[in-house]
């Protein structure tokens, strides 16, 4: 058998996956499986508690997934046979497995504290100074907080500004939304990432520029967006605060999250302003380095500290626990399931509870980016399915808007139900709680075991009688699996497991598709075409070398614009 080395999807197992859902795909039916096995829900539940750091408790409930023990032992064999645990260790060791840039994957070395003992690759350029950038972080968000860091003017910041788009900009607002309970909530923070002058133009309006601090995050500090943006907030501020001559107040307004000194440099901030990362760190997982300076300011670091260490206590687990008990490995699998076997194309993420609000799309850089890919790690193209859709909306909105289609419609949706016991706002004696996680629970059991005709029919009574198209129409087929996934409190060691839970995940599911998950080469096609066409806006005769339709696009533009 070939691997995915020759872009086909080849384990033995594979032929194992295939034949079982050939021969008992009609046999798996949750409502059946549920009947007939009273511990489905102790055999297919895993309780998660760290082992380091503080405290973590994560359910992770996949009973009510299409699987059987078979179906499980086979998507864990082929999780062995692809090789993951060896390519795992290699990730750890700081091995090169971004093959086509030539990179470590080390975003678990910024969450490694020395007594984790994963002795994560101490001799990666850069690994030893994590420590330091820490310390620098840690000093420079207390001063700020405390008041202790001053404007030009001798005023105490209240209003940070970050400027980063993609891996730059979606972790830090994620994080900081989700642990606005732990915010200095008179520190206000926004984050700039948009091109689009509206997004730097309504933020400007809300700051004060001797009170602003601008952290202008970007890995390659070449980033178009990042770098236009941070001018325009430059010459906003230079404007405000006296013209050119206010050149040397810059540095107590703009610092730079980077792993591109010279540019940092040449755009006038300070080295000693700088924050520094190292290429071995992708974008997307970048909140865990500098890139969470944003996150330190907001919620103080300590709590910063707290989330790298609940993320460090998932490391742990994922490197030393056997695969059968292995959180990011079992839901990797089960994904694997739908994708490759069920032919299901998006992953839908639920978290039931507002703080998550961008949960979603954090991962759909997180997993799209990663596993958005068609050519193998050997320069094949794949004749199986990669990557999922990511989509998804906390609830309960989404149940006013897209779950007809979930419960009802002709696709096959995997979801992800999240959720915590206990709420931080518990207002009403908890009752608004109550009510969304009846809700949660509510969810996944109607999508698992719908309404039968039967059961519609009694209940419509007379109604019903001589109207099919009523009773068909009220029927819920059931058999639409979940995931559900609840923790006691959403604390920021809690957030840090579950994110590094699905990294982790993410990770898994790349190294059977046999794909590198650490490059992002699709990005770039567009962007090359946007400088050139940047460069063609003025004039209809400038506009060569495109489509029919991409140059009726820009003379139609260029015929309606005002400046
Ligand atoms: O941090 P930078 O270098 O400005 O990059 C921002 C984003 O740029 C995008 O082009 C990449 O696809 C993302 O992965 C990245 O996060």
């Amino acid at each position: 058998m070939t691997s995915p080395a020759s872009g086909k999807f080849m384990y033995t197992t594979n032929l194992t996956l295939q034949n079982l859902y050939d021969t008992t795909r009609e046999s798996i039916v949750l409502k059946e499986l549920f009947a007939s096995d009273p511990q489905r829900f102790a055999k297919f539940s895993k309780e998660y508690n760290s082992t380091y750091g503080p405290p973590v408790q994560i359910l992770l409930d996949l009973s009510k997934n299409l699987i059987t023990e078979p179906v499980l032992g086979a998507l864990l064999q082929l999780v062995r046979e692809a090789g993951v645990e060896k390519v795992r260790d290699a990730m750890f060791a700081g091995e090169h497995i971004n093959t086509s840039e030539d990179r470590a994957v080390l975003h678990v070395a910024l969450r490694n504290f020395t007594d984790g003992g994963l002795s994560i690759a101490p001799n990666e350029a850069g690994v030893n100074e994590v420590d330091g950038v820490r310390a620098h972080m840690k000093e420079f968000s207390e001063a700020v907080r405390s008041g202790a860091w001053k404007g030009y003017t001798g005023k105490p910041i209240d209003t940070i500004v970050n400027i980063g788009i993609g891996g730059s900009d979606l972790g830090p607002v994620m994080v900081t939304e989700a642990l606005k309970p732990y915010a200095k909530r008179d520190l206000k923070a926004h984050f700039v990432s948009n091109i689009d002058g509206t997004h730097i133009a309504e933020t400007l309006r809300e700051c004060n520029h001797e009170t602003t601090l601008f952290i202008i995050a970007s890995k390659t500090f070449t980033t178009q967006e990042t770098i236009t943006n941070a001018e325009t907030a430059r010459s906003w501020f230079l404007q405000a605060a006296g013209g050119a001559s206010a050149q040397s107040h810059i540095a107590k307004h703009f610092v730079a999250l980077s792993t591109n000194t010279k540019a940092v440099t040449a755009f006038g901030i300070d080295a000693k302003n700088m924050f520094q990362f190292w290429d071995w760190v992708g974008g997307r997982y970048s909140l865990w380095s500098a890139i969470g300076l944003s996150i330190a300011l907001v919620i103080g670091w300590d709590n910063f500290e707290d989330l790298l260490k609940g993320a460090h206590g998932m490391d742990k687990h994922f490197k030393e626990t056997p695969l059968e008990q292995n959180l990011p490995v079992l839901m990797a699998a089960i994904g694997i399931w739908y994708n490759d076997f069920y032919g299901a194309q998006t992953l839908a993420l639920l978290p039931y509870d507002q703080y998550l609000h961008k949960f979603a799309d954090y991962f759909q850089q997180g997993d799209m980016e990663s596993n958005g890919k068609s050519i193998t790690k050997g320069g094949h193209k794949v004749d199986y399915q990669t990557g999922p859709i990511i989509w998804g909306a906390s609830g309960t909105n989404g149940q006013h808007s897209f779950y007809q289609l979930v419960h009802q419609g002709t696709k096959l949706i995997p979801t992800d139900f999240l959720a915590p016991a206990t709420t931080h706002n518990p207002i009403e004696h908890s009752k608004h709680h109550r009510i969304l996680l009846s809700n949660f629970f509510a969810q996944p059991e109607a999508l698992a075991f719908g309404k039968t005709e039967e059961e519609v029919r009694k209940e419509l009574g007379k109604e019903g009688e001589g109207n099919e198209a009523l009773v068909k129409s009220k029927v819920f087929a059931g058999n639409r699996p979940s995931t559900s996934i609840m923790f006691p409190l959403l604390t920021p060691a809690v957030l840090g497991a579950l994110i590094a839970l699905y990294e982790h995940k993410i990770f898994v599911q790349g190294v059977v598709w046999g794909i590198n998950s650490f490059d992002q080469m699709g990005v770039e096609l567009g962007k090359v075409l946007a400088k050139k066409i940047l460069a063609q806006l003025e004039k209809p005769t400038d506009v060569v070398g495109h489509d029919s339709s991409t140059t009726g696009l820009i003379h139609y533009y260029q015929k309606h614009r005002k400046e």
